[in-house]
């Protein structure tokens, strides 16, 4: 008999849903028994905010159980992955990507353009404070953290102290809890982050077996959008947190399937605030999101990011159109 498959994963209801999920399908498609493995990350531990914190945080424990072979596998939201490879890990499987827009919890069943000026949104990505900013609705933005049941009961709870919070569709749909969203926030105003609502199934590289096995989970679509929005990220030398978003969209167009990649970079106050678009086919989904970068960085994306150095002739302030 095969020893069950030990798959690591980090306690919190999010991260304990998504790797029962990845857990069943593997069982489902492969036959194979996969046990969870609780492992702590720095990040639990930490009440500080996610931009503070630094890149990875939730990643690198379970990045070090896998080398250090106590466990077999991991599963991580893939937006939370850093764009630097691992040394001796592999992404063996993007499964299928749930639904990567952001969504809109108001009380009282608010959409965005229905919360007054002064209205109280709560969240921590310093990509949607930004965007939020740009909407021009007046809005006060206030940083929040914790796991989803604690942001939802800012606005949802008997002590809550919030008119909305912003969180992604997908972790709300993956915990059950996609029925308190009171507006899915269209993408030409909340722009998701890269690889948002998409998991990466990673195990070591040499252990060729799990390698093979795992690619039954893998989603060819799925696997190139992320591509593309992470490329663009890595080019931007942005992580995670920063004000970066960018999205992948496939179609069947008439010469064979198509990648549409839109991104932004906004000022955390929303003032400057660049988007640009590129297409392309899947084939080439890292150039493309290399490509879209460059051309965000000739409008100046560098100086909205704060980086210093390498600033191109065309790396002058660039305004919001507004
Ligand atoms: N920032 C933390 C984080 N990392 C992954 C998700 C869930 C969504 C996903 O898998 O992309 C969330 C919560 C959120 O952004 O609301």
């Amino acid at each position: 008999m095969t020893a069950p498959l030990r798959l690591g994963t980090r306690g919190s209801a999010l991260a304990m849903a998504q790797s029962g999920q990845v857990a069943a399908a593997l069982t489902e498609a492969t036959g194979r028994q996969v046990e969870l493995v609780e492992v702590v990350t720095a990040g639990d531990r930490s009440s500080a905010p996610v931009h503070r914190l630094g890149v990875g945080v939730f990643v690198s424990a379970l990045r070090d159980a896998l080398t250090a072979r106590t466990i077999d596998l991991a599963v991580h939201s893939y937006k939370d992955l850093p764009t630097a490879a691992a040394p001796g890990l592999h992404v063996a499987a993007v499964p299928p990507r749930q639904d990567p827009r952001d969504a809109l919890v108001a009380r009282g069943g608010r959409t965005l353009a229905e919360l007054p000026p002064g209205a109280v949104v709560g969240t921590g990505a310093l990509r949607r404070i930004a965007q939020l900013h740009a909407l021009g609705l007046q809005l006060e933005v206030t940083p929040i953290r914790g796991n989803v049941d604690t942001r939802l009961a800012r606005v949802l709870g008997p002590d809550a102290d919030l008119d909305a919070v912003v969180l992604a569709r997908a972790g709300l749909a993956r915990l059950d809890r996609a029925d308190v969203i009171t507006e899915t926030l269209d993408p030409m105003l909340m722009l998701p982050a890269p690889a948002q609502g998409a998991l990466a199934v990673e195990c070591r590289a040499d252990d060729t077996d799990l390698v093979e096995l795992l690619a039954v989970l893998d989603h060819a679509p799925s696997r190139a959008a992320v591509i593309a929005e992470r490329a663009l990220l890595a080019t931007l030398e942005a992580g995670c947190s920063a004000p970066v978003a960018a999205y992948a969209e496939l179609a069947e167009g008439d010469a064979g399937d198509e990648i549409y990649l839109r991104g932004a970079v906004i000022s955390p106050d929303g003032t400057r605030d660049l988007r640009l678009s590129r297409t392309g086919t899947p084939a080439d989904a890292a150039e493309i999101g290399k490509a879209l970068a460059a051309e965000l960085l000739e409008l100046g994306a560098d100086s909205i990011l704060g980086h210093e150095g390498n600033a191109g002739p065309g790396t002058q302030q660039f305004g919001s159109t507004e």
